[in-house]
């Protein structure tokens, strides 16, 4: 008998409606009749909604997660990104760049524009350069240098060289004087009511005109260039503009800037310059400098192809290529630099990493590993449409990477003792118990629980009244205690004087039946853990429309902390095995995050960056099934 309970709990599923271990057998037994009556109510129902019953009996049959694990290169092989390739077939010469501005930090969108270009690259055999996009002085800090790269290699990720645009200043300088050479730009003092008013006004439609500035000779425009970069200029009474064709449909294509004065120090160059180029002189000129072969980018720089390819063609440099893909949005959180900023000065939340934030340094820190987050833009695939995903199908990505990645361990969040009055008359060999660490993949090996006389349940497990909807344990009743040898029944409870129960008293129930439902424990001994757990931030799926403002749509309560968890001693030797699991991003530097696992029946967990040697302190990754622990 014990050893059949030891093997069986081994082989058990969560049941997702009651948060329930049970058997296979028993689990479809469940499914089969929660079908069975979700079909009878649909029947029941005056229109047939046929929908409900489909889903239901979809859920009874769900592929398991391996079935579903989608090729980690399947994004390459087909579709848009297949495409781009097959126009530009570089092979081993292909080189692509990822180019943030370093002026805050990156965010889950950031990271498909990450896996898009060092993945196509490396699928091709090539090689990807991290450029810093830094020609705008204003905004930059090196802060988020660091926590880039980081981000970058956390990932996965070797950037081939780390590069940056600011480097390129005097060449950048030098090819602006050859456009002027040209007559291809020339140097303006308009302001920008002016400028608009040339673009067409402020709908864009009346008829668009060049200003006198246009018609300098090259002498006039190099010199006044030169008087820019000499500091004769204050800001805005001087910039450098390109003469494109104001002509065409594309406004990208009027005139825009190419150098303005900014006179503010450079976190590379110091004082050295005080004009610099804008995004559209730079991009397409550094991407040409590094020999960017594929330079991929989202779809709101379209328009901009034009202008990216016209400046590489006439100052007869080596010409990249050019395509963009959709962004990735998701809805019910707020990913903008000045909106983050808002909710950390205000307090509410813990910093730019708070595990309820989507930056990837929050992502990082709440546990979230790396792998997953790719897995689930591979998933999401890549096409020229932007794409607005819900904060749970993200959820529902990370739940199913981690189901085969890290090890299992008991916990309880809300502990309960349970004395079990017989456990003395245990062997020795049923009280030394060996678990192991995964139900399925013996490579995670097992660690030793020594089942003591006093055990801790979670609360929310023992109920004083039992009913017949409950499968848990209560007065009388028998439920299986994960890996125990013997089922436990229920036979006595004691409270405090606040009516609150204190202790449970137990015994083994040796002869009887395999129980159908099991809940986790955890032995005398177990590390005092703290566990934050926390549900999505905002309250609404758009809180950037709500009235007043995002923070009125605050949730109240997305962070629960307990303080008095409590946690298997197999947890040890997870901490010592991390990362879990072991991806190339974290081999090298695993911080405290990368200690994952699922807690028994209650979620997946990570090791928060407030733990120290003593202290432990959790946070949750994710839940185990969709909506647990929503408020
Ligand atoms: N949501 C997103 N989805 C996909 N790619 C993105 C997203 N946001 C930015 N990128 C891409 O990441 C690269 C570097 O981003 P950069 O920091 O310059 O972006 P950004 O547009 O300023 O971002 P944000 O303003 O959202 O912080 C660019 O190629 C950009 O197109
Ligand atoms: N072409 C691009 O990928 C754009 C990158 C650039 N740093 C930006 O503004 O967003």
């Amino acid at each position: 008998m014990a050893d059949a309970i030891t093997e069986a709990t081994a082989k058990l599923q969560l049941d997702e409606e009651t948060g329930e271990m049970v058997s296979k057998n028993e689990l479809k037994k469940r499914l089969a009749k929660r079908a069975k009556k979700a079909k009878t109510a649909a029947n029941k129902a005056a229109a047939p909604p046929k929908d409900t019953t489909e889903k239901e009996s979809n859920a009874a049959k769900k592929p398991k997660p391996e079935e579903t694990q989608l090729d980690p290169d399947a994004m390459f092989k087909e579709g848009f990104l297949a495409k781009v390739y097959d126009e530009r077939p570089t092979g081993k010469d292909t080189v692509t760049r990822f180019p943030p501005e370093p002026n805050g930090f990156l965010h889950l969108g950031h990271a498909k524009a990450i896996a898009i270009n060092f993945g196509f690259a490396r699928y091709h055999g090539g090689v990807t350069n991290l450029r810093f996009d830094d020609t705008n002085p204003e905004a930059e800090e090196e802060i988020y240098f660091t926590s880039i790269i980081d981000v970058v290699e956390w990932l996965g990720f070797k950037p081939h060289a780390i590069t940056y645009s600011s480097d390129n200043f005097q060449r950048l300088y030098d090819l602006a004087e050859k456009l002027i050479q040209l007559e291809k730009a020339y140097v303006c003092h308009c302001n920008e009511a002016e400028i608009k008013l040339q673009r067409g006004g402020e709908k864009g439609t009346s008829p668009r005109y060049r200003c006198v500035h246009a018609e300098q000779d090259v002498e006039t425009n190099l010199q006044k260039f030169r008087d820019m970069r000499d500091g004769k200029y204050q800001p805005q009474a001087a910039f450098l503009r390109m003469k494109q064709d104001i002509t065409s449909g594309n406004p990208q294509n009027w005139d825009l800037a190419a150098y303005r004065v900014l006179s503010k120090p450079h976190h590379r160059t110091g004082d050295k310059w005080i004009i610099y180029p804008t995004y559209d002189f730079t991009h397409c000129i550094v991407d040409s400098f590094e020999g960017i072969t594929h330079s991929l980018c989202t779809t709101e720089f379209q328009q901009a192809r034009e202008s990216y390819e016209w400046l590489n063609k006439t100052l007869s440099l080596y010409e990249p290529m050019q395509r963009e893909y959709g962004r990735l949005n998701v809805t019910g959180t707020i990913m903008s630099k000045r909106g983050l900023k808002k909710l950390i000065d205000g307090k509410y939340v813990r910093g730019w990493d708070d595990p309820r934030l989507y930056t990837l340094i929050a992502l990082r820190r709440r546990g979230v590993p790396p792998g997953a987050i790719l897995s689930f833009i591979n998933e999401l695939g890549v096409t020229t449409a932007n794409s607005l995903i819900q904060l749970k199908r993200f959820e529902q990505s990370v739940r199913r990477y981690l189901e085969t990645a890290v090890p299992r361990l008991m916990m309880v969040l809300d502990p309960l003792p349970v004395v079990i009055e017989d456990a003395d008359s245990l062997a020795s060999s049923e009280r030394d118990l060996n678990i192991p660490f995964s139900p399925k993949n013996p490579e995670f090996g097992s660690h030793p629980l020594r089942l003591t006389n006093t055990v801790y349940i979670d609360r929310s497990d023992y109920r004083e009244v039992d009913s017949k909807d409950y499968f848990r344990l209560a007065p009388g009743k028998t439920v299986g205690f994960l890996q125990m040898p013997y089922p436990v029944t229920a036979t006595s409870f004691s409270k405090d004087a606040d009516g609150k129960i204190t202790e449970v008293r137990a015994v083994f129930n040796k002869d009887g039946k395999r129980p159908k439902t099991y809940i986790q424990w955890v032995p005398e001994g177990s590390r005092k853990v703290e566990v934050r757990v926390h549900t999505a931030l905002f309250k609404s799926e758009d809180p950037a429309s709500v009235e007043g403002g995002f923070l009125n749509d605050i949730s109240p309560n997305s962070e629960t902390v307990y303080t008095d968890a409590l946690i298997e001693p197999g947890f040890e030797e997870v901490r010592r095995r991390a990362p879990w699991p072991d991806t190339e991003g974290e081999k090298k530097k695993a911080g405290p995050e990368s200690v994952r696992f699922q807690g028994l029946r209650i979620a997946y967990f990570a090791m928060d960056s407030d733990s120290t040697d003593d202290k432990v302190v959790l946070n949750r990754i994710v839940s185990l099934k969709e909506d647990a622990g929503k408020s």
